[in-house]
């Protein structure tokens, strides 16, 4: 095991394996707060002309499209801007399903690099759904202007993930994004996401939701994200599994793990 060249993550070596959203070509979901650039990134990434503006909410409906590397062709998904992906408005809810059950190869989360804290929370949640992902550092123009520093090193290794610096609009760093995107994408570059760890009472009853949730699913590593929405009474995502992965949850499932100790 040595080191990725594009990210100071470990690199293994072993085919990433099948991806389940049905397609030989790879799937590239951009994610990330309002207004941090997810369009002016999939403008230059894919040639196509999608509205961009400097106010939040622009984007309220998914666009494709798609882009050639290393001879192959990466489809690229721009999705709503949301702070989080607890589905309390329409976008958060498009923009959780996409990122759960249209099973992206890989989800960059673009965050702002002059308010890196405030980003980070969506991050974390894009962690808890999928390892695959990779938080894109743009705006790294502005930051310095400001005088702002980032260590993307320390980022990554924190994060578990690798961290990529960009000025989408000036396409300062694209070419960097590109070869991260292919190495996550192509297994050479494997994620390992540092998860939120709960008070230990909590962890307990969500590692037990888990390991049930996972006989149900194909993709074991929702099951965590699953169990938490559980504790949270999220219904309608409760609903959303059934439609999207034909997997029917029982409600419940935690009154059924308490009373068996
Ligand atoms: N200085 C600078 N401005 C940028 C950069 N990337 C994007 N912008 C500007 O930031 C504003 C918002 O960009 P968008 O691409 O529309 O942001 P978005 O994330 O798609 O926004 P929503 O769709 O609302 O979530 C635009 O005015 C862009 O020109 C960058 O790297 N540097
Ligand atoms: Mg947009």
């Amino acid at each position: 095991m040595g080191h990725c060249h594009s990210c100071s993550l470990p690199v293994c070596r072993q085919d990433a394996g099948e991806n389940l959203n049905g397609s030989s070509q790879p799937l590239v979901a951009l994610a990330g707060n309002p207004n941090t650039g997810k369009s002016t990134l999939f403008n230059a990434l894919t040639g196509l002309n999608q509205h961009t503006g400097n106010w939040p909410g622009k984007t309220v409906l998914i666009t494709e499209g798609s882009y050639f590397y290393r001879g192959k062709k990466f489809r690229v998904a721009d999705l709503p801007g949301t702070y989080s992906l607890l589905a309390n408005s329409p976008e958060e809810q498009v923009a959780r399903d996409f990122i759960c059950f249209a099973d992206p190869d890989v989800t960059v989360v673009v965050v702002d690099a002059t308010c890196l804290e405030r980003n980070l929370n969506l991050v974390l949640q894009v962690m808890e759904i999928t390892p695959k992902v990779i938080v894109c550092v743009n705006l790294m123009d502005e930051a310095r202007r400001k005088g702002i520093e980032i260590d993307l090193e320390v980022l990554s290794r924190e994060l578990g993930i690798p961290a990529v610096p960009t000025a989408a609009r000036s396409r300062w760093g694209l070419t960097h994004l590109r070869e991260v995107i292919h190495d996550v994408v192509s297994g050479i570059c494997r994620p390992k996401p540092n998860l939120v760890r709960y008070d230990p009472e909590l962890e307990r009853l969500v590692r037990k939701l888990e390991s049930k949730l996972a006989i149900q699913l194909q993709r074991k590593y929702l099951a965590r994200w699953i169990a938490l929405r559980l504790l949270e009474a999220d219904a309608g995502f409760l609903e959303a599994i059934n439609r999207h992965l034909g997997v029917n949850i029982s409600p419940h499932l935690i009154e059924e793990v308490l009373s068996n100790g």
